[in-house]
């Protein structure tokens, strides 16, 4: 058994130095490294990859991040023509190389892809969540919409979620819609790249002119797509719903929206870091297919027979996914498999496959967890960027076509492995297959087996490339990348049974013990061992294993190739739609920021000018406060003093002069003498009572001048916040009836009818003028007058001598009294009412009457003005307040503004940048051919 190079994976095998291959030393551009035949850059990629498997250690730097793919790597660089060769090495042997390096670059890259989306979508996730902090606090604006006008493009494709519809938020990531960048010609045509023409015109179509909205362009509205808002409510328009809810409903809508957008990148990041992938390996019956998949995994675990053997879908997976255990998990038709419920499956040994899968009516598929006899470096199906599954379905004919068909369709499928024999060509069946499947998906990776049995290979290459053309023409044009002509049976395999042995890995070079070999098949059934050249002489024997390791060589490529395009698809399928989701809520995130950044600022214009404007009112009013309340209390009592002096004045002047008045008391004689008393008494009581009145009166005027000078206040200060009142001057001093008559009490005494006092100061008089005219004759004309009559009588008793008047005193005398009474009867209707005045001022002054009703009446005024003051008060004060307030709540939205302003200014930034990076990570590479060619 010769072991040849292992141009699988260009890594060292554990076949140690004798899988060296001789080399010139010549050739500058590689080194071999160890014993492998890995050249040093393919090495330092393989170390890069380990350093950046995607598990743990896979998180980039920034600037690594930002990388993404960089046009320049992508180059086609041709091998400069001076490269030199060692003798013996041909072109297809660096050209291998050269491609297994360009697969672990695609990988690498895939990796630093999905490792910077990943990253995007944390941070964006902690910018939504930050967005929705701030939109509780600051509910954000949100512009409105307006419906397209005319219908979506009905979807065509039945697949479910793989177009952009207005409602963005479905669960399935496919329904996302990639605006992100223009479409190219791309290999991984699946729905999501085929349908961008038809998504974008409806894009085209959301994004006909419209109405102007509130708050920002129609053009800015229909920019959303994520974190739309879809108001359905009946038939009004969006625009009038976002106009007519209120601020917060819209924000609490919006939250929702948030939320749901994170939930649906929580999922797109578990998407973008599952790891596995599903091939579907399927072709015509008895193409080889069960072979071809023990050749990827270097092990016969399918069984494999001349005979149509495979009858149910069998699925190869890796061991740790069965908690390290091999076997087989047989699915009865009907049960949905559920490898946590026995129930749902029959357990078997890896040996007992054959059993399962020839002629089986019981079930439907397998699972068959196998363990990977590579090592991570090694492996096609296991390396921790990309783990493949592979699905070996029953061979194509009537029967199983459209089942076949349906699986294909799967949206887990990433890709469709089609086998067909070289020496057969397609049967009609596999012809039908590829027509539908080329119709959903563009490319379908072919796998043209048994090449080993055709003489005319370029012939046969020829037509095989023709009909592929006609079937799958975008597969025909990547052929270079897609169509592979290769000998699974030429590819060493260990048994079923043998899991340890890694003499199989190196990419087949190394046939360590069990390992199965085509020309030593231990079992004698494998007839395609003499195929790879008999062993004869030492010059066949050279040829055969110099066909032998070209077929291995031929299988590498194709390795490679599958590699690299089943991380192409799964760019499309699972980093595709993560991507256009990001940019999608990126770019909301942007327009949001833009409008509630635009939206605060203008808040924050408004309140600083509101402030502005409202300082200077504030101070005033608080001015008016205390000056419409000075003035108040300035009115109070002024009109209050004013009332109390002139009630006081009035009253002491009327009291003081009532006698004088004309009381309008007829003086009746002195039989009604008490009568009179007491009738000038109670006119006297009277007019002092209508004085009170009088002075009431006066009070009321009063007032009513005060009550409009507080009103005039109240209007000067609070304009129309002043609550006019009407005051009714009547209703004052109601309670009070005067009770004169009853509170003063004044006896007329019989002293009162006589005014001695005025009868003396009579006499007084008298006597000054006329003292030495009468003595005797005159003496009673003098008496007569009424005064002087003790005068008289001494100028009497000198005149007419002792004697005589002694006797004419007595008569004399009489004729005095007599006199005198009868001038005091006379001057009762004058001397009574000065009497009884006088008695009535000594009362009332006792009363303190005047200062009483003065007091009583300035009280009543100045209660009569209280309740305008105050009600003038109270809104000044409310008015003051009500400033305060509005200067308060003014001053937090402008701190809020200043908050938000900032807050999305940020955000504007941040979602820019983030936007920006996912934007560099170019998932439409390069075309594995193109890497491939790349020179390293
Ligand atoms: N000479 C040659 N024989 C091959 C090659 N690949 C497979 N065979 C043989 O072809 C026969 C059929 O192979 P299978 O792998 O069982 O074919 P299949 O497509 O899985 O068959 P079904 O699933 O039963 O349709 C076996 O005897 C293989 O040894 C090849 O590349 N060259």
């Amino acid at each position: 058994m010769s072991q040849g190079p292992s141009p699988g994976s260009g890594y060292n095998s554990p076949g140690g130095s004798s899988s060296t291959p001789r080399r010139s030393p010549l050739r500058p551009s590689y080194m071999t490294v160890g014993s492998g035949s890995t050249s040093e850059s393919a090495a330092r990629l393989a170390a890069m990859l380990d350093d950046d498997s995607g598990y743990g250690g896979s998180i980039m730097s920034g600037e690594d991040m930002d990388r993404g793919w960089h046009p320049g790597l992508t180059a086609d660089l041709p091998t400069p023509s001076h490269t030199p060769l060692r003798p013996g090495e041909s072109n297809a042997a660096s050209e291998n190389e050269r491609r297994i390096v360009a697969s672990h670059v695609h990988q690498l890259y895939y990796n630093q892809n999905r490792t910077a989306l990943g990253r995007a979508i944390n941070q964006t996730v902690e910018t939504l969540k930050r967005l929705q902090e701030m939109n509780s606090t600051w509910p954000a604006h949100y512009p409105s919409t307006q419906r397209p006008q005319t219908p979506l493009p009905v979807r065509t494709d039945p697949r479910p979620g793989l177009h952009h519809t207005q409602s963005t938020l479905d669960p399935h990531p496919e329904t996302d819609l990639p605006l992100a960048r223009p479409l190219g010609p791309r290999r991984a045509g699946t729905s999501l790249g085929e349908n961008r023409s038809q998504v974008e015109s409806s894009t085209a179509a959301i994004r006909r002119p419209a109405p102007e909205p509130r708050l920002v362009t129609p053009q800015l509205a229909q920019d959303f797509s994520i974190l739309k808002i879809d108001l359905k409510m009946g038939g009004a328009s969006q625009t009038e719903l976002v106009h007519s809810l209120e601020k917060h409903s819209i924000a609490s809508l919006l939250d929702g929206q948030i939320s749901k957008s994170i939930r649906h990148l929580f999922s797109l990041r578990e998407r973008i870091e599952d790891t596995s992938s599903k091939v579907l390996v399927t072709g015509d019956l008895n193409a080889g297919k069960s072979t071809f998949c023990n050749a990827l995994l270097r092990r016969k675990v399918l069984p494999e027979d001349q005979q149509p053997c495979t009858s149910i879908f069998c699925e190869v997976l890796d061991v740790r996914e069965n908690g390290g255990v091999e076997e087989v998990h047989a699915i009865p038709i009907d049960s949905i498999y559920n490898r946590d419920d026995e129930r749902t499956y029959d357990v078997y040994a890896l040996k007992q496959l054959e059993n399962i899968v020839t002629d089986n009516e019981r079930y439907s598929q397998c699972k068959i967890y196998v363990k990977d006899i590579r090592t991570v470096d090694e492996s096609l199906l296991n390396n921790g960027v990309v783990d493949i599954a592979l699905i070996d379905a029953p061979g194509l004919n009537n029967d199983s076509l459209k089942t076949t068909a349906v699986f294909a369709r799967q949206e887990e499928i990433d890709v469709v492995v089609f086998v067909v024999s070289a020496a057969n060509h397609f049967t009609l069946s596999a012809k039908e297959f590829i027509f539908n499947a080329a119709r959903e998906k563009a490319y379908i990776f072919m796998v043209v087996n048994g090449f080993d049995n055709i003489r005319d290979k370029k012939r046969c290459q020829e037509m095989i490339l023709k009909q592929v053309a006609h079937l799958s023409p975008a597969t025909f044009k990547e052929s270079a990348e897609l169509v592979h002509f290769v000998s699974s049976n030429a590819i060493p395999v260990v048994p079923a049974g043998t899991t340890g042995g890694s003499g199989g890995g190196g990419g087949g070079g190394g046939s360590g013990p069990g390992v199965d070999r085509p020309n030593d098949d231990p079992d004698g059934d494998d007839d395609s061992a003499g195929k790879h050249g008999e062993p004869g002489s030492p010059a066949d024997e050279g040829k055969g294993k110099g066909k032998e390791r070209e077929m291995q060589q031929d299988f590498a490529e194709l390795e490679s190739s599958l590699r690299r395009f089943v991380l192409e698809k799964r760019a499309r399928s699972k980093l595709a739609p993560a991507k256009t989701y990001l940019m999608n809520v990126l770019g909301d995130l942007h327009s949001l920021a833009t409008v509630n950044k635009d939206v605060a600022q203008s808040e924050l214009d408004r309140v600083t000018k509101e402030l502005q404007d409202l300082e200077p009112v504030y101070e005033q009013s608080k001015r008016a406060r205390t000056e419409a309340s000075e003035g108040v209390e300035h009115t109070i009592e002024g009109t209050a003093t004013e009332v109390y002096s002139h009630t006081r004045d009035t009253l002491n002047t009327t009291i003081g002069r009532v006698a004088e008045r004309d009381l309008g008391v007829h003086y009746p004689g002195l039989l009604s003498v008490y009568q009179f008393a007491e009738d000038i008494k109670a006119a006297m009581l009277r007019e002092i009572s209508e004085v009170v009145n009088v002075c009431e009166e006066h009070a009321r005027g009063q007032t009513v001048q005060g009550f409009s000078g507080i009103r005039s206040l109240g209007l000067l200060h609070l304009g129309d916040e002043y609550t006019d009142l009407t005051f009714h001057s009547e209703k004052m001093f109601r309670r009070k009836k005067d009770a004169l008559a009853r509170q003063v009490d004044v006896e007329v005494e019989v002293w009162d009818f006589f005014d001695v006092a005025s009868l003396w100061e009579r006499q007084e008089k008298v006597a000054g003028t006329s003292m030495a005219v009468t003595v005797a004759g005159v003496v009673g004309g003098r008496m007569i007058g009424g005064v002087g009559w003790l005068d008289g009588a001494l100028g009497a008793a000198k005149v007419v001598g002792s004697n005589n008047f002694r006797r004419l005193i007595i008569p004399g005398l009489l004729a005095a009294v007599v006199l005198g009474c009868s001038y005091a009867l006379t001057s009762i209707p004058r001397s009574l009412p000065r009497r009884l005045s006088a008695k009535l001022s000594t009362q009332l002054a006792a009363l303190d009457y005047t200062h009483a009703n003065a007091l009583r009446i300035s009280s009543e005024v100045r209660r009569a003005l209280k309740y305008p003051a105050d009600n003038l008060r109270v809104g000044l004060q409310r008015s003051v307040e009500q400033l305060q307030g509005k200067r308060e709540e003014t001053s937090k939205i402008k701190t809020e503004s200043e908050v938000a302003r900032k807050y999305f200014s940020n955000l504007l930034r941040e979602s820019h940048d983030i936007r920006h990076r996912v934007e560099r990570v170019d998932l439409d590479g390069p075309a594995p051919g193109v890497a491939a060619s790349y020179d390293f």
